[in-house]
């Protein structure tokens, strides 16, 4: 199985890049034998389901040299891994509280050479560095995924968009986005790539400052 599917939506990608992203499959298909970290059905359909979800956030938001992202709730790399390839001048911190994922995720970002990855085992709360944006995807509401990253921002923005929230979410929102009571921005990702997948699915902006 190869990256197709990505080069279609990420038509300038260095060579580089083409082959860390063609090398994706068989990595995970590789550690999921060991650590189950993607479920065996979307093992199948890994560059849809994960990697282009993913990169949905680099639709939205092209992150300038030197930016630090903090991705939340990893797992297995999602969305921190795509996106680390994606944007090799920005520096990537991955974390989650289950270190199993983490060696997973470790393991993915030596194999591929990504020296703009780091990842630690540690709970959200407890993650004392400063970021300009936090990325995550399915690891609980926003309400209290505010509460958890609030004060982990730089104050100065230098991206596109202000320093802030970009979270993968699909489904219903409204109820969840009137629960969390702060500004945000809807990006759908229907508008960028064709697949069902993308139906419902979004990118949430919440700025912090
Ligand atoms: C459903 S998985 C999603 C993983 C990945 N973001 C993805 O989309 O494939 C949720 C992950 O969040 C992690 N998690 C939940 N609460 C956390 C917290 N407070 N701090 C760090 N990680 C957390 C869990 O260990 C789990 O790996």
């Amino acid at each position: 199985m190869n990256a197709d599917i990505i080069f279609k939506y990420f038509p300038d990608l260095t060579a580089v890049q083409q082959s860390q992203f063609n090398a994706l499959h068989e990595l995970y298909h590789t550690w999921n034998e060991q650590i189950n970290v993607i479920s065996r059905k979307d093992i199948d359909e890994l560059y849809t389901r994960h990697v282009l979800h993913s990169l949905g956030i680099a639709k939205v938001m092209s992150f300038e040299p030197d930016t630090k992202v903090l991705d939340v709730g990893t797992g297995g790399g999602f969305p921190g891994i795509p996106l680390a390839i994606m944007f090799p001048r920005s520096s990537f911190h991955l974390v989650d509280s289950i270190g199993k994922k983490i060696k997973v995720v470790k393991g993915v970002a030596e194999s591929l050479n990504l020296t703009n990855v780091t990842a630690e085992q540690t709970r959200a709360e407890q993650v004392s560095d400063q970021y300009d944006f936090v990325v995550s995807r399915a690891v609980t509401r926003l309400k209290p995924f505010y509460q958890w990253v609030k004060n982990k921002f730089r104050t100065e923005s230098f991206n596109a968009l202000p320093n802030g929230i970009l979270y993968l979410k699909g489904g219903d929102l409204n109820e969840e986005l009137k629960e969390a009571k702060k500004k945000y921005q809807l990006f759908d990702l229907q508008t960028y790539f064709d697949e069902d997948f993308f139906e419902t699915k979004k990118v949430v902006f919440v700025p912090v400052g």
